[in-house]
């Protein structure tokens, strides 16, 4: 007997059942960013989640394909559940991944992968999840401050983009707000800004946050500090502007590092404000976790804390670092064990398969 899926129209059992009931396992959660996918499995909601190889989305056609190759075909466990998060936007029935081909069809998923159930997340909604719990030893504190229970929480993350969330405390639940807080302007403070700012890039003649803090980001800060300099930029991807920062092998590396981690901080500043984040403000992505040994943690305070008429409310919130790579799954795994403590909207993002239909 096949499964069909259940059309998602007002009133249809997948709304009737509301979205933070209790899912069924084993679940199968996922973080797909455009370069890569992690999965893991939950059994049930006491067990740690079992790990599976990290894939490159540029070794697999589809996400079917990637979910069966890497997953499916290396466990005897079904899961019933499938708990995915994807950068790009969440509408419909297609989704289309912002920087890798492949595109996310939940409806196919529920047949062709046996699963009952298919609920698909922002990335950076997964990243919020994460920062709801994240223990000590997956973080590293920069400068001062305090967690004062209950406040709101945040999170940014440069890698391919700029993501950004904010996690409010509200009814007993944790609720993820993913904006597009990566587009707000980044402006010049100091007299270096101000000689740098001329020869950034812009998008429509803008400098969005995201212009310089991503990976893309860092090559036109790089770039455009080179120009500064009158020096002819040698290096053409972020990699090899870490890599030469970290080995101290040029100065228009190492500057180029060192400010955007300020910027980092000035911005993480702004995102505190925002959602007046007593809780913590916390720093994911790759790139970050890159360069921590070369973090001027002085600097990115700083900067974080210049924000006047509030200087004083910034140094009391804690800014840190998030150090574990598979943190978005961790949030995915605190989610699909209890979604009751989440106020997760799901209306529109979860397919349910309908037995013998
Ligand atoms: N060694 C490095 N130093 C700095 N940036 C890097 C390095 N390696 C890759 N990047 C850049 O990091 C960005 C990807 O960020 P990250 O590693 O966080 O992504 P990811 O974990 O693969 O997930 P996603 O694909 O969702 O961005 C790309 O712009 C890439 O060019």
């Amino acid at each position: 007997m096949g499964r069909a899926y259940q059309p998602r129209q007002a009133g249809t059992m997948a709304e009737r059942r509301g979205g933070n009931d209790a899912l069924k396992f084993p679940i199968l959660i996922g973080d797909i960013g455009g370069t890569n996918a992690r999965f893991a499995i939950l059994l049930d909601a006491f067990a740690e989640p079992k790990m599976f190889p990290v894939v490159q989305t540029a070794d697999f056609e589809t996400i079917d394909e990637a979910i069966q190759a890497s997953v499916l075909d290396k466990t005897s466990v079904q899961p019933q559940t499938a708990v995915l998060a994807v950068a790009g936007p969440v509408d419909g029935d297609e989704i289309d991944l912002t920087n890798c081909p492949w595109v996310v069809r939940p409806r196919q998923m529920l047949t062709g992968l046996g699963l009952g159930e298919v609920i698909v997340l922002n990335d950076f909604e997964a990243q919020a999840l994460a920062i709801s719990s994240l223990p000590p030893a997956s973080r590293s504190q920069i400068g001062g401050g305090v967690v004062h229970e209950g406040a709101s929480r945040a999170v940014l993350g440069p890698g391919t983009g700029l993501g950004v969330a904010g996690l409010v405390r509200a009814r007993n639940m944790w609720i993820p707000v993913a904006g597009e807080g990566g587009h707000i302007d980044l402006g010049p403070r100091t007299a270096r800004d101000l000689a740098i700012w001329p020869h950034l890039k812009t998008i429509e003649g803008r400098v969005s946050a995201e212009q310089v803090l991503c990976g893309r980001g860092l090559v036109n800060l790089y770039q455009a500090i080179a120009t500064v300099n009158g020096s002819e930029p040698a290096h053409t991807t972020p990699a090899e502007i870490t890599d030469a920062a970290v080995h101290r092998r040029d100065e228009a590396s190492i500057e180029a590092v060192d400010l955007f981690a300020m910027y980092l901080g000035r911005v993480a500043g702004d995102i505190a404000l925002i959602f007046m984040a007593r809780g913590g403000v916390f720093i994911a992505g790759g790139i970050v976790q890159r360069i921590i040994p070369i973090l001027k943690a002085d600097q990115i305070r700083a900067a974080f804390e210049d924000k006047a008429p509030h200087s004083a409310l910034l140094r009391d919130i804690p800014l840190y670092v998030v150090t574990e790579p598979l943190a978005a799954l961790a949030g995915l795994a605190a989610f699909a064990r209890t979604p009751r403590f989440f106020g997760l909207e799901t209306t529109g993002r979860r397919w349910i398969a309908v037995p013998g239909g």
